[in-house]
């Protein structure tokens, strides 16, 4: 089997004086999608972050492609291949979608090849490349972020609860467009709240509580074993359903 692309081993953050990742271990395989599932505060967020170098980690060794990322600073692990959609988008609302893209775009100019592509996966950002980013709607802003995020080839991108507060329509474009950057070089680290997408999309899936992992294996042993999912319904379902 080939070796995991991002492993985190006994991960410990602190944010201030809380202790909020409590030895978390996990392991993202090449390629596919891995789900991090959890209640609200169970820490999911702040493991994208403590991956980015947004938050140090502690305590523990978090390893990407081969090499301890642990101390890097996040300007560099963006360049070492990691992509990272946070739950707010970080777009900029006050320029135009081509502009949002030219600046994701750190290595140089946009490839019109790759460009194409990342339209054909969201249209929108082909019909409202001069638009204000500002004037999207939440489910095209959110689009935008995703396509900023793989305008340059990535290993691998973190993606913070894409559909949060997006219509069942959207949600289905954004499930289809990611399926297929699935089928690309590019392995997904979700996190998620929407089971129903998470379960479609995902390979493998990690369920967090309290700042550490509970639960980790095949999405489809998870899907098919109802009684599994009853364990960890009060844990951190619940807020899926
Ligand atoms: N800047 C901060 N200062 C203090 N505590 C924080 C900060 N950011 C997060 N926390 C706390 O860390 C814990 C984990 O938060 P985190 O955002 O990682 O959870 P989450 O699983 O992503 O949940 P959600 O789905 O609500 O975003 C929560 O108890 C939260 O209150």
């Amino acid at each position: 089997m080939a070796d995991p692309l991002l492993t985190l081993d006994g991960v410990h953050t602190h944010i201030g004086p809380y202790h909020i990742l409590q030895g978390v271990s996990l392991t993202v395989p090449q390629g596919g999608v891995s789900v991090l599932l959890g209640r609200n505060g169970a820490g999911k967020t702040t493991s994208l972050r403590t991956i980015m170098g947004l938050w140090r980690a502690s305590r523990g060794e978090i390893r990407f492609d081969g090499r301890a990322i642990t101390q890097l600073d996040t300007p560099s692990i963006a360049r070492a291949g990691i992509a990272y959609v946070p739950e707010n988008m970080g777009i900029f609302t006050d320029l135009t979608v081509a502009e949002n893209m030219t600046l994701a775009a750190t290595s140089g100019p946009i490839d019109a090849r790759r460009l194409s592509w990342v339209q054909d996966l969201f249209p929108p950002i082909r019909t409202f490349w001069t638009a204000s980013a500002g004037t999207l709607s939440g489910g095209q802003k959110q689009m935008l972020a995703v396509s900023r995020a793989i305008i340059e080839p990535r290993r691998l991108i973190l993606i913070d609860e894409p559909t949060k507060g997006l219509a069942p329509a959207i949600i289905a474009s954004m499930t289809d467009a990611l399926r297929q950057l699935k089928e690309t070089e590019t392995t997904i680290l979700l996190v998620e709240q929407n089971f129903a997408m998470a379960s479609s999309l995902g390979d493998t899936v990690a369920v967090m509580d309290d700042g550490r992992i509970v639960h980790a294996g095949d999405m489809a042993t998870l899907v098919a074993d109802a009684g599994l999912q009853e364990r960890l319904m009060g844990l951190s379902l619940e807020a899926h359903q």
